[in-house]
Order: C-alpha cells, then structure tokens, then sequence
C-alpha cells in the first residue's frame, strides 16, 4: 500500500490504453535504473534509450536492462535516431535482427535527422511491423529551420500516414530540450494555435506528446486531461509528473478529475 493512500485518486493501471508516460533513458546504470523503477515503475508505460547511446554500452548490460525494465511491466527500446543512423549505413535488416536479438518488441521509426522520405519511412514501419515489432513512430524534425516548414496541416497528414502504415502510437517531435521545436517556442512555450489545430484534428489516444518540461506537462494535463500521453520526461521527473496527473501539486491542484 502507497502512504498516504487515502490522499490520492487511482489512475488506471498497466497496460494502459491512455494515460501513458515515455521516459528518456540516456545511459542511466542497471542499478540506478532498477532502484527507479522500484519506486516509480507503476508511472512509466516506455522508455526510450535516447538516441544513438546504445552502441556506446556493453551488449549484456543494455540487454539485462531491457529485461529488468520489462520485469517492471515498462517497455524499453532504441531512439528513433538509431533507426536513421542504420538506414544511412544501409543496415535497417540488421538493425531490426540486432533489435530482436537484444529483447526490444517495440521500435522507434523517424526521419527525424536523415533524409527519409515519409513514403519509405511508411515502407520501414511496414517491414518493422511484420517483422514482429510494435512501431511508434515520430513526425517532426531535430533541425529547428526544417522542422519550421512542417506546417500543421502536414503533420496531421504524416501522423495519418504512420498511422496507416501500422504505427501504433505517434510521437510528436520535441527532442530532449522542448525547445524551438514542433509545438514550442524558443523558450519552451507552448504554441497554442497550432497545438488547438493539431488537438482538434489528430487521434488523441494515439499521440505521445513530447513534453519534456514542466510547463510542457502541465499545460498539456489542464488542456487534455491526466490521461493524456507524454513523452521525453526525465528520469528524475517520473514521480513529480505523476503528481501533476493526479492533482498532487499546486498547479493542477483541484483542477483534474480522475
Ligand atoms: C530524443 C532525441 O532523439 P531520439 O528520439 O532519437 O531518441 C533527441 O535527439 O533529443
Ligand atoms: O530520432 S528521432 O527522435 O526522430
């Protein structure tokens, strides 16, 4: 039993169809991740190996780490960027093999760095989906002056693509900082006309938004709900997110309902 039960709502348990936390893992020991998910697994659906980190780590750690994540109902895989860095290399089969192999079942595919049309990025999602994978992809780019031509209306257009291509959850680009990208300004703000757009049009159930700030959070729970899907948060911030969620702190205090 949790302290203090009595001072909290339940929130729907795993697997959750909503509700969903993506955490940022960019190269966090065994032990250090294992003691954080002691505590505060029950708040975290996946966690993404940032980037291109894994090959910087030994292979039997990287794959103890996926199966303790795992042993915690959490599912961890590879940073989108690790995808386009085998597509430049021409390895995509071996990096789907090398992905199996490790004990990754979910996959990031984007083309968020390189130069992958949204048509063959579509093509990757097919192969990495009847090769077994459940598929999260990611619609935006990490260049801010590239990203800044994705208009609204085209980034509901490719999340619909991924979507048909059998992606089933689609990231909302925002990198490790949440700054000067997608849905945010160079401080961080939100850009609300273009989120109320984006809100109004895309599948909300199917969306994980990078949120990696509080403001970010925060905003995105009083506009959606507790239940809304957010990504990039920092190992650090699990617990204080959750409490965001469930109206334990003073800016959603009074104002969610679960
Ligand atoms: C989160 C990032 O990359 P990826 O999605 O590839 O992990 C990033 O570069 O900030
Ligand atoms: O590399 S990803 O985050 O597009």
């Amino acid at each position: 039993m949790n302290a203090f039960n009595f001072l909290t709502p339940p929130r729907g348990g795993k697997p959750r169809k909503a509700g969903i936390t993506m955490v940022l893992d960019k190269g966090m020991g065994l032990q250090a991740a294992r003691d954080l998910m002691e505590i505060s697994s029950d708040y975290v659906d996946f966690i993404k190996f940032g980037w291109g980190t894994l090959p910087l780590h030994r292979r039997d750690i990287v794959m103890e780490k996926v199966e303790m994540y795992r042993s915690f109902n959490v599912e961890a895989y590879p940073g989108g960027t690790l995808f386009e860095i085998a597509y430049i290399n021409g390895m995509v089969p071996e990096y789907l093999e090398e992905a199996g192999e490790i004990g990754f079942k979910t996959l990031e595919i984007s083309n968020g760095t390189v130069n992958i049309s949204n048509d063959e990025k579509c093509r990757f999602i097919e192969m990495a989906v009847d090769t077994g994978f459940n598929v999260i992809s990611e619609v935006g780019k990490k260049d801010p002056a590239l990203d800044s031509q994705l208009d609204p209306e085209e980034r509901v257009e490719l999340v619909s693509e991924d979507l048909n291509a059998g992606a089933s959850m689609v990231l909302m680009e925002a990198r490790e900082s949440g700054q000067n990208i997608g849905i945010y300004d160079s401080n961080g703000n939100v850009k609300e006309d273009e989120v109320n757009y984006l809100i109004e049009k895309l599948p909300s159930d199917r969306i994980i938004w990078e949120a990696p700030q509080k403001n970010q959070q925060v905003y995105f729970i009083l506009k959606i709900g507790p239940d809304v899907n957010l990504g990039n948060i920092p190992p650090e911030e699990i617990t204080a997110l959750e409490t965001i969620r469930r109206g334990l702190r003073g800016d959603t205090l009074g104002k969610v309902n679960l």
